[in-house]
């Protein structure tokens, strides 16, 4: 008998005599879009004590643990991570499908979770052992935000902490969770909010956001026209899985194996369509690369920056650069362009790792239209000035607005990245202007909102330069959409946000040097 006095669901059953998530026949319990089936009522639990209950870990919870474990001891990237993970332990669709739910929610909540828990946990969580807090954020972010029975959250995750933490902290992390569990997310909020009245702080908790984060995206949503109250609806954007978007190479690739494949046309830029999800790998256009995934607003920024109008004669082999290429996502759709336009293209990128990727990226293009540089992007300005028609400066920045791909991001970055970034965006916008010819076109891009890494950047090389002026990216933007109006524009530069565009926060300015 559970605790509310009916028949626990496991006694008897698979859950919870010491078997993973899979029946007695290897058969998943979990649904088409890998959750768990109910198989019992939602709050009843084992009548077994810890010691007696699973023993080994669900290899789904596994490789979610062993994400969130990688993450927090080695700084490694959760979108990197998985997919190995999930090819070593050999998860189905379904079960890697509960492994990326499990792993991304609770890394992504983990500011949320880690208030639920401190409420449950009779010390401060930093002095919890670090696995045990991740097996204790996995069990919270089931027993809260998954359709995962409150039974199963508690009896697998102490098994995932038997099999591979010890059994020592089974006994507290059963606890735990049960005191977890006593509330459903919405009543942990209102429980946690109660006497709360700072505005910042309440959606920091409710959004599972840093509270820096919650106050820098609030300051960028009003520095790019937007009003102050869109806050929420950006920060669920954040917290929403983005849908995979593709791109076929113009000219070189199709969406024909993408449509056959369940993916359907995207409606904001031309060659794109939104991906049905699954393994994309099963597609031969993905694996010879003449299509790509590729965030929507990626697409447009790299295609404003074709679009402007030069005035070159026809046939006049225009020079592009792409100054920050790798990994080499929006360099691919350059090159292809390019190709269209009897234009080459140069993309230079200072990682030789990254070079590596960028050189992968181009593959599907003929390498008669591109060239990769390895170098810094700061001297190319001084090396080769004046030398080209367009120039894609894609520098390195904050990610902020990117939160929604990389769950653990917001939980790494701090306000001093703002700060250590703004030096080199500036240079590399000042070696991008000098190796445009005149007439040329420069584009500054960033897949952040964040005024000190947009606006401000931009305006400073302005103040500085008499031989550059700046021309409506906004118009520039929507002259490549297929909507024609994408409402991005703002006092010249153009800003894409999740919640209204569905693409990454991504900011471009354009900037022609005068003849
Ligand atoms: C935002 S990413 C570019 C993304 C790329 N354009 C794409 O679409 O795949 C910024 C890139 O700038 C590179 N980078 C860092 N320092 C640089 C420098 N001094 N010069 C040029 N590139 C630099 C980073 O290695 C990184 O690959």
């Amino acid at each position: 008998m559970n605790e509310s006095g009916r028949r626990g669901p496991n006694t008897g059953g698979n859950r919870g005599d010491g078997h993973n998530s899979r029946g007695a026949r290897g058969e998943s319990h979990r649904n088409a879009q890998g959750r768990e089936r109910n198989r019992g009522p939602q709050r009843g639990f084992s009548a077994n004590a810890p010691s007696q209950r699973t023993r080994r870990a669900d290899p789904a919870r596994l490789v979610a643990f062993e994400v969130l474990r990688a993450v927090a001891s080695e700084d490694a990237y959760a979108n990197l991570v998985l997919p190995a993970r999930i090819r070593h332990h050999h998860l189905d669709k379904r079960d890697a499908g509960f492994a990326t739910e499990l792993s991304y929610g609770a890394l992504r909540g983990q500011g949320t979770y880690d208030a639920v828990l401190a409420k449950c946990v009779d010390r401060p969580l930093s002095k919890l052992d670090p696995a045990i807090l991740d097996a204790l954020r996995l069990g919270a972010h089931q027993l809260l935000a998954m359709r995962v029975p409150a039974h199963a959250a508690l009896d697998q995750t102490v098994g995932l902490a038997r099999a591979v933490i010890g059994a020592g902290p089974s006994s507290l992390i059963n606890a735990v969770l049960r005191r977890v569990s006593a509330r459903s997310l919405p009543e942990w909020l209102d429980y946690l909010l109660e006497d709360e009245s700072d505005e910042t702080r309440i959606a920091s908790v409710r959004h599972a956001h840093p509270e820096w984060i919650v106050r820098a995206l609030r300051q960028s949503l009003v520095a790019h026209g937007r009003p102050a109250n869109e806050i929420t609806e950006l920060l669920d954007a954040d917290n929403a899985a983005p849908v995979v978007n593709l791109v076929a190479l113009p000219g070189i690739g199709n969406l024909d194996e993408a449509f056959e494949n369940g993916a359907t046309a995207g409606e904001l830029v031309a060659d794109s369509a939104l991906s049905s999800g699954g393994d994309l790998g099963r597609m031969s256009s993905i694996r010879e690369g003449t299509t790509r995934v590729q965030d929507v607003g990626s697409q447009l920024v790299a295609r404003a920056v074709v679009g402007v109008e030069l005035g070159s004669a026809p046939g006049t082999g225009e020079k592009w650069l792409d100054l920050c290429a790798g990994p080499g996502g929006k360099a691919a759709l350059l090159a292809a362009l390019a190709r269209q336009e009897g234009a080459t293209l140069l993309a230079n990128e200072p990682a030789e790792h990254r070079a590596k990727l960028v050189r992968q990226a181009l593959g599907a293009v003929p390498g008669d239209t591109w060239t990769v540089r390895v170098g810094d992007g700061r001297d190319v300005g001084k090396e080769q000035p004046g030398t080209f028609d367009r120039v894609l400066a894609d520098v390195p920045c904050s990610g902020l607005g990117a939160l929604r791909r990389r769950p653990e991001s917001r939980w790494r970055r701090t306000p001093k990245d703002l700060a250590d970034l703004g030096p080199l965006q500036r240079e590399l916008l000042n070696s991008a202007i000098d190796a445009a010819k005149p007439g040329g076109v420069v584009a500054y891009v960033t897949c952040s909102p964040h005024p000190a890494e947009t606006t401000a950047v931009v305006d400073d090389v302005l103040r500085k330069r008499t031989d550059v002026e700046q021309i409506d990216a906004g118009a520039a933007l929507d002259a490549v959409s297929l909507t024609g109006s994408l409402g991005a524009g703002h006092e010249l530069t153009a800003q894409l946000w999740p919640h209204v565009h569905s693409t990454d926060a991504m900011f471009l300015a354009l900037l022609r040097k005068k003849p």
